[in-house]
């Protein structure tokens, strides 16, 4: 049998939606010479449309014509959907054909290829770590070679060359862990802002409280997730086991930590904050750090938190939507979305850092940011932790956003893909009038942080 060369291997999409159509354009341009793909067949016609002008790409009638035709086959459809397609389709892959998923969450992935697909052909997942408008250039992209030589390894290196990502290397497993600790829970973060922001009936940057700086960051994600594609958001939360426990620590944070504020308990409050900075950033992050914590964790050594983003207000503040009317300076926020992301960090004994240099999505990148712009500095920090003990500016937005993440952890935890669906929506239809303006905002903000070097 003759060695298929990369510039010879036809590749296979099933599912040409936003990703499909990313990979299927960037492989054209790269040069792949024949590329099949394939969406629902009721939208067959629409996509011979669209691969008119697109050299080398191919519609199809449905997954069987494709799976017979290609020589490396990348099912990239909605995870909740994944099983029943591989059952449709994967019968008909090509023999010595080499299967890869796209898929957000990998444990459903793994299970529909092991059960449907032949045993004559090579299983190698990927998975790219940005959504479809970001240019896929210098972003990180995973590899699982499950059940594939090394020379298979290397085919599929070479025909996702014109995405010019960056390999990462990782099994089923190691994926779902990372991306539980990464995207799973980041996303919870956002959407609970979200959901508070819609209940108290007013867009953030109207209300005088989230105006400049991190705020920038926190309206601007929030608006771009609710603006893309619920069901990613939703596969990759409810099919991950790991992410379950991650997004409940998370609801469990935002609760303990409210709970200390409204009490008052102030030196509480303080001792697991300082505790949770110094496992997460350590405890010598700058000149300005406290004295460390009693609690703090032995294993938080500076080699753990080696990499840093160091966004700064004015940067942020070229990105704001809307035109914030507060004449006055926003009163100090007592920040309980970020004190419990790091506080659930803490819990879980996760390492951000770790993960931002392996395998971390824009997102990710910024969440850990606006982070580390807080927990850096004492200042800050002490102003965050009196602000949510002494003063009551934020509390209404605080109780709705503990509503808000207990309300995503449940809806995780019982698995509704139809109540994440409804949640979601009702958020999204607050704030799409404004999402054309945003999507200009992230654009520009997310360009600024591929620019922006991430510090030694
Ligand atoms: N968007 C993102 O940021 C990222 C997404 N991913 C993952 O990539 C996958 C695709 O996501 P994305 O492209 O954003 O989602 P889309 O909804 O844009 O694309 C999925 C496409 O698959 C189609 N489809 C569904 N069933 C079939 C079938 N039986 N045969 C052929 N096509 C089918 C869908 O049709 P219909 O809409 O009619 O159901 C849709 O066009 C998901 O698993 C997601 O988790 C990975 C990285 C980033
Ligand atoms: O960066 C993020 O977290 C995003 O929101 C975009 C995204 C969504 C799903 C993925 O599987 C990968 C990236």
């Amino acid at each position: 049998m003759t060695t298929l060369e990369s510039k010879d291997v036809a590749v296979g999409i099933i599912g040409m939606g936003e990703m499909g159509k990313m990979y299927a354009e960037r492989l054209s341009r790269g040069g792949c010479k024949r590329i099949n793909v394939c969406d629902l067949p009721a939208k067959f016609d629409s996509l011979v449309e669209y691969c008119k002008d697109k050299e080398g790409v191919v519609a199809m009638q449905d997954g069987h014509l494709v799976s017979r035709e290609s020589d490396f086959i990348i099912y990239s459809v909605e995870a909740e959907y994944l099983d029943g397609v591989v059952k449709q389709y994967g019968p008909s892959t090509k023999m010595g054909a080499i299967v890869s998923g796209q898929t957000s969450v990998k444990a459903p992935e793994r299970a529909a290829f092991e059960k449907y697909l032949p045993a004559d052909v090579h299983i190698i997942s990927i998975h790219s770590l940005h959504g479809p408008t970001v240019a896929p250039d210098g972003q990180a992209l995973i590899l699982i070679q499950h059940r594939a030589t090394d020379e298979k390894m290397r085919l599929v290196e070479q025909v996702l060359a014109p995405l010019k990502s960056r390999y990462v290397h990782l099994s089923y497993d190691e994926h779902d862990e990372v991306t539980a600790n990464t995207q799973a829970v980041t996303h919870a973060a956002f959407l609970s802002m979200g959901t508070a922001w819609r209940c108290m009936k007013a867009f953030p940057w109207e209300t005088g409280r989230y105006v400049g700086g991190i705020e920038v960051v926190k309206t601007n994600i929030t608006l771009r997730i609710y603006a893309a594609k619920w069901h990613v958001y939703a596969g990759l939360a409810i099919l991950n086991p790991t992410a379950k426990k991650q997004i409940h620590q998370y609801a469990s944070s935002v609760s303990d930590l409210f709970k200390l504020m409204i009490e008052g308990r102030e030196d509480e409050l303080r001792t697991r904050v300082h505790a949770a900075r110094d496992f997460v950033f350590g405890q010598n992050f700058s000149g300005e750090s406290t004295p460390s914590s009693p609690t703090s964790s032995p294993r938080a050594t500076p080699s753990s938190h080696a990499s840093s983003i160091l966004l700064s207000d004015k940067a942020l503040d070229r990105f704001s939507i809307g035109s914030p009317s507060a004449s006055e300076p926003p009163p100090p926020n007592s920040q309980l979305a970020l004190l419990a992301m790091v506080d659930c960090w803490h819990a879980l004994q996760i390492r951000p850092f770790v993960h931002l240099a392996l395998a971390a999505t824009p997102v990710f990148r910024f969440w850990i940011g606006v982070a580390e712009y807080l927990f850096r500095s004492n200042e800050r920090l002490e102003a965050a932790i009196q602000a949510a003990t002494r003063t009551v500016d934020h509390r209404s937005d605080d109780t709705e956003f503990l509503c808000a993440a207990r309300g995503w952890s449940d809806c995780v935890t019982y698995g509704s893909f139809d109540a994440y669906k409804q949640r979601f929506e009702e958020t999204r239809s607050f704030f799409e009038p404004r999402f054309e303006e945003s999507r200009l905002q992230n654009t520009r903000m997310f360009k600024f942080l591929a620019e922006e070097p991430v510090k030694p």
